[in-house]
């Protein structure tokens, strides 16, 4: 059986040490021969890179694994490259946070100014890698998985229109079909959703039973209604997690129709999210302070000991795997169903064309098979038409230099919606961005 070359691209990540366990446990569904981690920040690979040869040399030793901040070493004969940079690092996430939020506005990692700003240096670098990954590997699929996905969609659509093989991953409409199922008491792999959107902006219009066909929604409605909702994995969340979870019994208060995606409640209710957010300690100071530091931390305790000991059943592992199925989907042509980010063309049939949407696909050897939703009810077309308008307006902002196309991006954004705070949040993260972001006039 064939064995595939991969590629980590942000091999310093946090989420790296759940990776490389996942690639263990399922190295029968998606068997590798070769893993190289690739990241920019040379101490970040090293720490992770060090653990990885204790954790491989325990549990995989057949393997060959190596960890590099050379593209070249990084990117020949690849079959698959995840990526998941952070541009601009967790230092900048919080400035995306922090700026919006001294300005009276939301700030947020993906949504709002705080996206924005992520999405122009994202653009940046992530076309730079694919340049550099497509010159050592022309035919490696892409994961893509860096934020925000989907302004990072709408730039790589446009730069390489006529690559089939970059796939715009996020794992966050399976985390809610995932909590669904701790809600109903059923496997969430029991689970046929039908889902429409953005990337982090979307809905379920259905959840189907995977077996009798009975639509679970109604029941999932009655339920949060009465118990709220919770994420899967909620004891191991942080509070404000497990608070953004929550708002899904408000959100379906007022919109009963579908179920949201849990980044709904951004764009949906602006001024309460803005009151209720803690301004001066945001997520970003969160995970600095507590994944960030807790990964690393032991990272170095598995390297000073040189064995692995506890350090491999702590590792949370949900994401990597959601990734490496994608993987095997396409390696075994297996055509299973995942939410992925694709480029419309009817999938949202009142929806433009070009634009890049989330929807349920098939998902094989020749890539994602869209399964179209038909027309979207008024109100959620003009929520989305306004959105796909903004990061439109932004990667136009980004060819053209222009600080114009900039400004109506964030004017046009609902958690923005005002042109003078528009141009006074562009100028604050022109300043905190320089030298990140395009040169813009
Ligand atoms: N799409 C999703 O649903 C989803 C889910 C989880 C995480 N993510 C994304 O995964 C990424 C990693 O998140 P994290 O919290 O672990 O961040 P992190 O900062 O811990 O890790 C990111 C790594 O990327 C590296 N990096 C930055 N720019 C780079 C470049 N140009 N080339 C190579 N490496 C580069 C950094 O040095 C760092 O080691 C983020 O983009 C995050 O938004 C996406
Ligand atoms: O604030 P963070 O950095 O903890 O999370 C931001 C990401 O949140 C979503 O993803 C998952 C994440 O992958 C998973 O590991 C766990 O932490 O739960 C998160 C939310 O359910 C989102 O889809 C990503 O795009 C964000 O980057
Ligand atoms: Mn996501």
């Amino acid at each position: 059986m064939k064995k595939y070359n991969v590629c980590i691209v942000g091999g310093g990540s946090t989420y790296t040490p759940g990776f490389l366990k996942s690639f263990v446990r399922l190295k029968e569904e998606f068997p590798i021969a070769k893993l190289v981690l690739f990241d920019n920040n040379a101490e970040r690979q090293e720490v992770i890179g060090e653990f990885g040869k204790i954790l491989f040399g325990e549990r995989f030793k057949e393997l060959e694994f190596s960890y590099t901040t050379d593209p070249k070493t990084a990117y020949e004969n690849m079959d698959f490259v995840f990526m998941q940079m952070r541009s601009g690092g967790l230092q900048m996430r919080r400035e995306d946070e922090h700026i919006p939020f001294k300005l009276g506005k939301i700030g947020q990692e993906t949504c709002g100014a705080g996206g924005m700003a992520y999405g122009l240096r994202s653009t940046i670098d992530m076309i730079i890698a694919v340049r550099q990954i497509r010159q050592y590997s022309p035919n490696a699929w892409i994961l893509n998985y860096s934020n925000p996905a989907a302004i990072v969609a709408e730039a790589l659509r446009r730069e390489f229109p006529n690559d089939k093989r970059i796939l715009n991953i996020c794992d966050q409409p399976e985390n809610v079909i995932r909590s669904v199922s701790r809600l109903l008491g059923c496997s969430w792999e029991d689970l046929d959703p039908v889902y429409f959107g953005l990337n982090h902006y979307g809905w379920f219009t259905h959840v189907y039973d995977k077996h009798t066909g009975e639509d679970l929604l109604p029941k999932v409605r009655q339920i949060v209604a009465e118990k709220g909702f919770l994420p899967q994995d909620a004891e191991q969340r942080d509070p404000s997690w497990l608070e953004t979870y929550g708002f899904v019994q408000d959100i379906m208060n007022d919109f009963p129709d579908y179920l949201p995606n849990t980044y709904d409640g951004y764009y949906l209710y602006p001024e309460y999210k803005y009151n209720h957010l803690d301004h001066e300690y945001t997520r970003a100071d969160e995970v600095i302070a507590g994944r960030e530091t807790r990964v690393f931390k032991e990272c170095r305790e598995v390297i000073a000991n040189g064995e692995l000991g506890e350090g491999f059943h702590s590792i949370s592992d949900a994401h990597a795997e959601m990734m490496i199925k994608v993987a095997e989907a396409i390696a075994f042509n297996k055509n299973t169903r995942f939410i992925v980010i694709v480029e419309n063309n009817g999938a949202i049939n009142n929806l433009q064309d070009d634009a890049m949407v989330e929807v349920v696909c098939e998902l094989g050897i020749n890539g994602p098979r869209p399964m179209a939703v038909g027309n979207i009810p008024q109100f959620y077309y003009g929520l989305l038409a306004q959105q796909v308008s903004s990061e439109k307006l932004l990667i136009d902002a980004y060819y053209e230099k222009s600080y114009q196309k900039a400004l109506q991006a964030l004017t046009l954004n609902r958690l923005i919606n005002d042109a003078k705070k528009a141009r006074e949040i562009l100028d604050a993260l022109i300043i905190a961005n320089k030298d990140m972001w395009p040169d813009l006039h």
